[in-house]
């Protein structure tokens, strides 16, 4: 099978009240682990590539390992998709460059530039049969997201929601209910917006929304890098109760890439601590890459509810 858009496997998911994992990749222990995983549970997969990492490993690279992984995963639904594409001219080459999704990240700017741009890439892809997610509202860790106007201010608006996808016809879109990237997402209890979301949801019957900054942190992972050398004090993601209940309102996409970064990290230090006279690479990027294997299956299994849905 080729790759996939993720037309077929977000309808699925609506349908289901599940969400599609979507996984960050940056090297092939990484693309074999999380495909590894998908594998294994019979789950739908996105592979999504940031413009860093298509920096790192450069486009090819990534295309021709991604290639590899569909040839060696018999008929699993794999999408290669752009991770915030900042402009038409990177979302053009990856839809020219094989790519079956991009994001188009206009968040940043005002409400009618960012229409006008998403627009723009939606006309491009959609010539092309590439699908498109854009965002809208901020997704940046707010301290004070209890406060309502802080809230307002930040998060996506329901009504510019509904505008936004009528007038540019874009596939999926980001919501922004207090999700943040990166490993320190909550300074205290965490929190997300559900009303919001739920509003968000009624006003767009039958859309998938997205979902970014939504890894866990996963405490085990945090635990073992700074039992071996590491210094991640006080990191804190998103409870995995929290992105259960995300499945089940409308969101069909759940971006994980510091769940990724951990679980290598704290293999890789485990590996290197234990044997300090290794030098051979294989012996710590292996189970680096079992590491997020079995990180990967459990999010499928557990929290996206997406294990056997192919
Ligand atoms: O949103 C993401 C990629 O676009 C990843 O978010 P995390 O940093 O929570 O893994
Ligand atoms: O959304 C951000 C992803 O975690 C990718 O991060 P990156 O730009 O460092 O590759
Ligand atoms: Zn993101
Ligand atoms: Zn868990």
């Amino acid at each position: 099978m080729p790759l996939v858009t993720t037309k077929e496997m977000f309808k699925k998911a609506y349908e289901g009240k599940y969400a599609i994992g979507a996984f960050n990749v940056n090297n092939m222990e990484i693309i074999q682990g999380i495909t590894d995983a998908a594998k294994e549970e019979q789950s739908p997969v996105i592979l999504q590539v940031s413009a860093g990492a298509r920096k790192y490993a450069k486009h090819i690279y990534l295309i021709k390992l991604v290639e590899a992984a569909l040839a060696d995963s018999d008929d699993l639904p794999i999408c290669l998709h752009l991770d915030h594409g900042d402009s038409y001219e990177l979302c053009k080459d990856c839809i020219d460059g094989g790519f079956t999704s991009v994001m188009i990240d206009g968040s940043k700017y005002p409400f009618e530039e960012n229409i006008a741009l998403t627009k723009k890439v939606v006309d491009y892809a959609h010539n092309r049969g590439v699908v498109v997610e854009a965002e809208l509202g901020k997704l940046a860790g707010i301290e004070d997201a209890v406060n309502v106007d802080v809230r307002d201010a930040t998060f996506t608006d329901p009504d510019q929601a509904v505008e936004f996808v009528e007038r540019t016809g874009v596939d999926s879109l980001a919501v922004a209910i207090g999700t943040s990237h990166g490993a320190y997402k909550f300074k205290g209890t965490p929190y997300l917006d559900f009303e919001r979301l739920e509003k968000i949801s009624n006003m767009l019957p039958d859309y998938p929304l997205v979902l970014h900054g939504a890894s866990t942190v996963m405490p085990e992972f945090v635990k073992k890098c700074n039992e071996f050398g590491g210094q991640i004090p006080g990191a804190q993601g998103v409870p995995e109760d929290m992105l259960f209940r995300a499945g089940k309102m409308g969101v069909c996409k759940i971006n994980i890439d510091t769940d990724l970064r951990l679980a290598m990290t704290a293999s890789i230090r485990e590996q290197l601590i234990n044997d300090p006279s290794n030098f051979d690479p294989r012996k710590y990027l292996g189970p680096a890459r079992t590491a997020i294997k079995g990180m990967v299956q459990h999010k499928m299994r557990d929290v996206l509810n997406c294990s056997h849905k192919i």
